[in-house]
């Protein structure tokens, strides 16, 4: 099967002008998501998850190395095409919702298909069938203020869904939420990740959250450390998950 996303000795440096000295966030680093992922990106602050999830995701650029999405090149992108190449195949989901206040719960999930002038009956009809997958149907003539958290969250994961797009970054998505949202959340991601075998790639530090994914991968000075696949059940995983991070902040002591 080849990869849907591939991300090939990618190195990152921020700094390095005359005063500023050179961090170097990610290094070498090579990662492949095949259709139908769930991954997770754990580790500990500073090791460089956010730069990675902003270069995958072409929020930035690598200093050297290529992120290759469906075989294309994103990196090496004019603006334009990458802006129309993200809103079509690529969702988004963050710790804040992002939602606009001014719009309705129903009209922010189509916001993408307007943006990509796909107005038309069948957005419609496919905003309401996302609405109802999501079990948030009866909250779509609402404003965003007037729902909870984990509403609005499901809504963001909606709208993040609406173009049909098969990859989906979640940076934190449960950092704002308590543990009842969150956990309705996490199993609308894994419901989404299982009925339309979308490619989910999860950042957390919340190893709960992580124990959704079927992998979890460490990264530790920007590099991947280690790999963890889920074998058994989900409390298991969640304590193979701890003794990892536990392992790796050892290391990190040393
Ligand atoms: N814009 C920037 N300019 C300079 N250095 C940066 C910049 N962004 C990140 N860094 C540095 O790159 C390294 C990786 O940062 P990054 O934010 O990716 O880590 P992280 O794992 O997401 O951390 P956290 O869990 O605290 O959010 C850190 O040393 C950070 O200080």
């Amino acid at each position: 099967m080849s990869a849907i996303l591939k991300a090939m000795n990618v190195k990152k440096i921020f700094g390095g002008g005359k005063d500023f000295s050179e961090t170097v966030a990610l290094n070498h680093l090579n990662l492949e998501l095949e259709k139908g992922d769930f991954t997770a990106i754990m580790g500990p602050s500073g090791s460089g998850k956010s730069t990675l999830l902003n270069i995958l995701s072409g929020f930035d650029f690598p200093t050297t190395g290529e992120v290759l999405i469906k075989d294309r090149p994103i990196s090496r992108m004019s603006g334009d095409e990458l802006a129309i190449f993200r809103r079509t195949h690529i969702g988004y989901i963050f710790q804040e919702f992002h939602l606009l206040d001014s719009l309705t719960i129903e009209e922010n999930v189509m916001l993408p298909r307007i943006l990509n002038r796909e107005v038309s009956l069948k957005m419609f009809e496919k905003a309401d069938q996302m609405l109802k997958f999501l079990g948030i149907s009866e909250i779509k003539n609402k404003y965003p203020y007037q729902v909870s958290g984990g509403q609005q969250q499901r809504a963001a994961v909606c709208r993040a869904l609406i173009n049909e797009t098969s990859l989906l970054f979640a940076d934190e998505p449960t950092g704002n939420l308590d543990s009842k949202s969150s956990k309705s959340v996490l199993e609308t991601l894994k419901r989404t990740n299982e009925n339309f075998q979308t490619t989910i790639l999860l950042v957390t530090h919340d190893p709960f959250a992580a124990s959704y994914s079927n992998k979890v991968l460490f990264l530790k000075d920007g590099s991947i450390r280690t790999q963890l696949d889920k074998k058994g059940d989900q409390d298991l995983f969640v304590k193979e998950i701890l003794d990892n991070l536990t392992l790796l902040e050892d290391d990190y002591d040393v």
